[in-house]
């Protein structure tokens, strides 16, 4: 590897004890730019590197609220502004029990990324909670997110930051983060927030993007191969937001989707997965995946297991972080499955994408292949801004369009070094070449 490239790396693993996550994400944008580093001298003489890998803002602040017993509770906030080279700080907000500032800044340095793919002018940021929403009641999820907005609402703005959801964050908890700036700043800044309910502000067919465009992603890549999916067995992990849309689209263009999984196991239904079914436990009533065979006939519950081990032609990790590892992979290949998009992010190990490369599996990384989020994020700030609300027809158009160009960005770099279907490596550094390029032009900032 570059000698410029290792000593940024050394001096970040020396820096930044025990961050792996973000270790890990760096490390693999990083090593990606190999070819580019020897080309362009400016990116180290511009300390691009350097510039590029420390956030420009980190926020860590303590949220105490009230539970329904009258105890009160004490958890941690975080808001990493990593990069505004493009865009305000744009990313969402992730309630989970594992989040830790290693989970936020691995996801924000992501961000930066995914974001300049979409083209539409964001910078990266992500925030959270160490918060766990799992059995809480809706009147303890309001106050913590009354809690946890009163802490942030000072460093937002819709030119600054906007934040969305992301896991444990959805259109009812966003509701009530924008009830409570609203209620702070008296402004009805509709702009502040993205992911909100259409009755707030919120844009037609932000629930279904990231899942949807991630299915668009795939039939691009397909098509590479001469292929679709018509016909094809898929796997997706999770059940969430990102999950069902994918599994819909699937469906939707004739694949067959057999297993959907939560943190306490997998689904297996050979006739395909019910959707209804599985968007009523997990958006209405809140329960675990388990439930499904109580409803449905012919399928089964796989305690603890993953979707991995059952045999497809397509699998789309749609959960969380390094869910898909060497074992998995193996498993994955050895069972005939020849394309992985991650809707999730950075749900697929390094070793077990190096695996997936050697057997010449097509491998699409979540910083493209899940960037429809984002962008559709960036497309309600945009009907915020003109107060207009567009159809669901007219976001779904643009999302397909943003997924076609991120797709022919990837495969522009990859042709241009010689790396033919390494998406990783195209999204990498049509990604980087975009921010690098702005950070330069701001002079040293
Ligand atoms: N919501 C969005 O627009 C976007 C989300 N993402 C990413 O997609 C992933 C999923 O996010 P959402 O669907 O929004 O969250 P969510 O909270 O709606 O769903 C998360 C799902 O993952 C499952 N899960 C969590 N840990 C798991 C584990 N260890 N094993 C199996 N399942 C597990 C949960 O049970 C749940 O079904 C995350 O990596 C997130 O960062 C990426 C781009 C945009
Ligand atoms: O919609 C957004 O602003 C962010 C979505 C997100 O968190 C992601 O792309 O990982």
């Amino acid at each position: 590897m570059n000698e410029y490239i290792q000593n940024c790396i050394d001096s970040l693993t020396e820096r930044n004890p025990a961050q792996n996550l973000f270790l890990q994400a760096v490390t693999e944008v990083f090593e990606s730019l190999d070819p580019i580093v020897a080309e362009i001298p400016d990116i180290e003489q511009h300390s691009i590197l350097q510039r590029i890998s420390e956030p420009e803002r980190q926020i860590m602040f303590r949220v105490a609220w009230v539970d329904d017993q009258g105890k009160i509770c004490v958890n941690r906030g975080y808001r990493v502004g990593f990069s505004s080279a493009l865009g305000p700080y744009k990313g969402g907000m992730r309630f989970h029990p594992s989040v830790r500032l290693d989970v936020i800044k691995f996801l924000s340095f992501e961000q930066i990324f995914k974001n300049a793919l979409t083209g539409l002018g964001i910078g990266g940021g992500k925030g959270g909670s160490d918060f766990d929403p799992k059995g809480k009641s809706d009147g303890e999820i309001m106050r913590f997110c009354q809690a946890f907005m009163s802490e942030l609402y000072h460093f937002l703005g819709e030119t600054t930051d906007v934040p969305a959801g992301d896991i444990g964050v959805g259109a009812r908890e966003i509701g009530y983060l924008f009830g409570q700036y609203k209620r702070l700043t008296k402004r009805f800044a509709q702009g502040v927030l993205t992911g909100k309910q259409v009755g707030l502000g919120g844009s037609l067919a932000r629930k279904e993007a990231t899942g949807f465009g991630a299915v668009y992603f795939a039939k691009e890549m397909l098509a590479t191969r001469s292929d679709t999916l018509e016909g094809k067995t898929c796997v997706v992990s999770g059940s969430g937001n990102v999950a069902i849309y994918c599994a819909r689209k699937i469906q939707e263009l004739g694949g067959k989707v057999i297993a959907m999984s939560d943190s306490g196991g997998a689904i297996h239904d050979p006739a395909g997965i019910d959707l209804d079914i599985v968007t009523a436990l997990k958006e209405v009533e809140r329960a675990r995946i388990s439930e499904y065979p109580n409803r449905r006939h012919g399928s089964t519950f796989l305690p603890g297991e993953k979707v991995w081990k059952l045999p497809c032609d397509v699998a789309f990790p749609c959960a969380t972080q390094n869910e898909l590892g060497l074992v998995d992979a193996k498993e994955l290949v050895e069972n005939g499955c020849f394309a992985i998009i991650e809707g999730a992010n950075m749900p697929t190990t390094p070793e077990a994408i190096a695996y997936l490369r050697e057997k010449n599996a097509l491998f699409a990384p979540g910083k493209a292949a899940n960037a429809g989020g984002v962008a559709v994020s960036a497309l309600e700030m945009q009907q915020n801004a003109a107060l207009q609300n567009w159809t669901f027809q007219q976001v779904d158009d643009r999302l397909k369009t943003v997924m076609a160009s991120i797709h022919s960005d990837c495969v522009f770099y990859a042709k241009k070094y010689h790396r033919e279907e390494d998406y990783v490596f195209g999204a990498n550094v049509a990604g980087f070449l975009k921010v690098a390029n702005a950070v330069q032009s701001y002079g040293v900032v």
